[in-house]
Order: structure tokens, then sequence, then C-alpha cells
């Protein structure tokens, strides 16, 4: 399969902050690509490198089979870059602003509004800039980076400090671009937006990727239990730890919480004593793989 970023040993370091310390990974086309850590894990130097902004180091980086540093022109028309950070032409409204951007680009105008209206922000072409809501102004900026059609997209934590609804707002948006067969690479800090919206993900921490694969398939590599929980006192905590499979189990009051590594037999032989009341089940996530990878709890 033909691979989009080709990226390898890449090491960056500021002063005495080894940044970037040996990362190489490929993302093929159309894939939707996440690189995931908390704060200071060295995602936005990685992005950075790979989007020809920062140089690195040592290692090689391959952007749609060219280097992007020294800065090269002619990837500049094929990838569309949101960053961290988002600065916006004052006193503009936002359809202004977008159109302003495809200007640059010599995308014609009419190019913005369909755009605005991609993004869910029809409604808002003629409002200024400094009056969108924050989750406005980050759909906006997603506008301008997707605006000259770009088959590559690099997506710098584009939910940071929204509310969970333009949250999940954003997703769809984001899931609709890939769909489209744009490439998405994108830096979050929150493991369940890596873990509902990635094909893929490299988990990075202290400059380097601990793990890279499918969510999915990461989580079912741990030895996690899993929690089953029902309503309080729909069973007695100490028949619910003699149920067969059941490794612990605890009532809090309000409800009952069993481990165990055979879900499956755990909730037959509650079904056979019909304990189910509200029963919920919860396997890993990528947070349990986090932990399992540092031994430390994920903190964004
Ligand atoms: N321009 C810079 N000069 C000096 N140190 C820097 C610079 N940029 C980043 N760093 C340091 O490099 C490390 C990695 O930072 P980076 O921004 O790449 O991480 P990150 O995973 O994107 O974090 P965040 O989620 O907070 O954006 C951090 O320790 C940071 O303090």
């Amino acid at each position: 399969m033909a691979q989009t970023i080709e990226v390898t040993g890449l090491r960056k370091r500021y002063g005495d902050v080894q940044a970037v310390d040996g990362v190489t990974f490929s993302v093929p086309e159309g894939e939707f690509f996440g690189i995931l850590g908390p704060n200071g894990a060295g995602k936005t130097t990685t992005l950075e490198i790979i989007e020809g902004l920062r140089e690195a180091d040592e290692g090689g980086v391959s952007v749609l089979g060219m280097a992007p540093w020294p800065r090269n022109p002619r990837l500049l028309p094929r990838i569309g870059v949101q960053l961290q950070a988002t600065a916006f032409f004052e006193r503009l409204t936002a359809r202004e602003q977008l159109q302003t951007f495809a200007s640059l680009y010599g995308v014609p105008a009419r190019k913005s509004d369909a755009m605005l209206e991609k993004v869910g922000l029809g409604d808002k072409a003629d409002v200024r800039v400094e009056k969108l809501s924050g989750g406005q102004a980050q759909r906006l900026s997603i506008a301008c980076a997707l605006v000259h059609d770009p088959e590559l997209v690099f997506l710098d934590e584009p939910t940071a400090a929204l509310d969970p609804q333009a949250r999940r707002n954003l997703w769809d948006v984001l899931r609709d671009i890939n769909t489209e067969g744009r490439t998405i690479v994108l830096t979050t800090h929150y493991m369940d937006e890596a873990e509902l919206l990635c094909d893929r993900v490299a988990i990075m921490d202290a400059g380097r990727v601990l793990r890279l694969g499918p969510p999915a398939a990461l989580v079912r590599g741990l030895d996690v239990p899993a929690r089953i929980s029902v309503a309080s006192g729909v069973l007695p905590v100490g028949d619910a730890r003699r149920l067969p499979g059941a490794d612990e189990a605890a009532d809090d009051g309000v409800s009952l919480t069993i481990s165990t590594r055979d879900p499956s037999a755990v909730v037959a032989a509650m079904a056979a004593k019909d304990a189910l009341d509200g029963v919920q089940i919860r396997g890993a996530t990528l947070e349990d793989v986090f932990l399992d990878l540092t031994g430390r709890e994920y903190r964004a």
C-alpha cells in the first residue's frame, strides 16, 4: 500500500529536553492516524517536523514521497495544517477569513461557502471571527486547513477545550473528511477520541512511541479484567464472589461490581440467578494500555 508518510528514527532536542527520541512510523494513504500522549510527550514537535515547520536533528521524513524540510513549496498545496493555537485575521467575518485563505491557494471564493456548510458554520458566515465560540473557531480553523482540498490533513489537538457536544460535532466532521479519502494525522491527549476516530494510534510518552496499532488491538492485547456492574443488592457480595469466573466483587451501595477475565461465564451465571438488573460491562480502554505501558495513571 502507498505510504503517505514515512518517518524513521526521528530525534529533536530543545536544550536539555529530548522532545522526540527516535520515532519511527508510517501512515498509508487514506488512514486516520492518531498520535496520542500526555502533555509534553512530543506529539506537536513530531507533527511540526512532518509538516515541514521544524527541522529534525536526526532521522528521515517523507511526505507524499517528498522531503518536507527545507520548506517544500510543492507540498504546500497538497497538505492542510491546523495548528494548536489558531490565529485569525482580525475583524473579518468567518466567510471573509475563509475566502482570504482560499485566495492564497487560488481557490474560487464559492468553494469557501461550501466549506463553511461542511463544518457546520453556514449560519455563522457573517459573524466576525472574534465573536465565534471556541468550538466554532476550531471548526473555522479546520475549514481553513481544508479549503484548498488537500489530500493529507494534519490536526493538532483539534478538540482541545471544547465541550462534549462540540467535540462530538467535530468528530462527525473529521470522520466525513476521512471518508472522502483524505489521510488524516491527528494529535490528541483524549484517549476516547483516539479510540473512536483512529484506524491506528501511536501512543507516545517522553519522546518515544511506546505502542502502535489499531486501538481495539492494543486494548485486546492487555490482560486486564472486565468489570461487570449491576444494581446494588441484586446479589449478595459473597455470592457474587463465588460466581464461576469472578475474580473480585464489591458493592458500594449504588452498584455491585464484579471483576472477571471470563465475562461470558459470569454473565451466564448471573442470568441464571435473574441478577442482571441494570447490567453494564466495561472492558479495558486505551487508558489501561497507557497504565500498563508506563506504570502511571494517564493524566491528559
Ligand atoms: N520551542 C520549544 N523550545 C523548548 N522546548 C520545547 C519547545 N517546544 C516543545 N518543547 C518541549 O519539548 C517537549 C515536547 O513538547 P511537545 O509540544 O512536542 O509535546 P506535546 O506532546 O505536543 O505536548 P502538548 O500536548 O502539551 O502539546 C516538552 O517537554 C516541551 O516543554
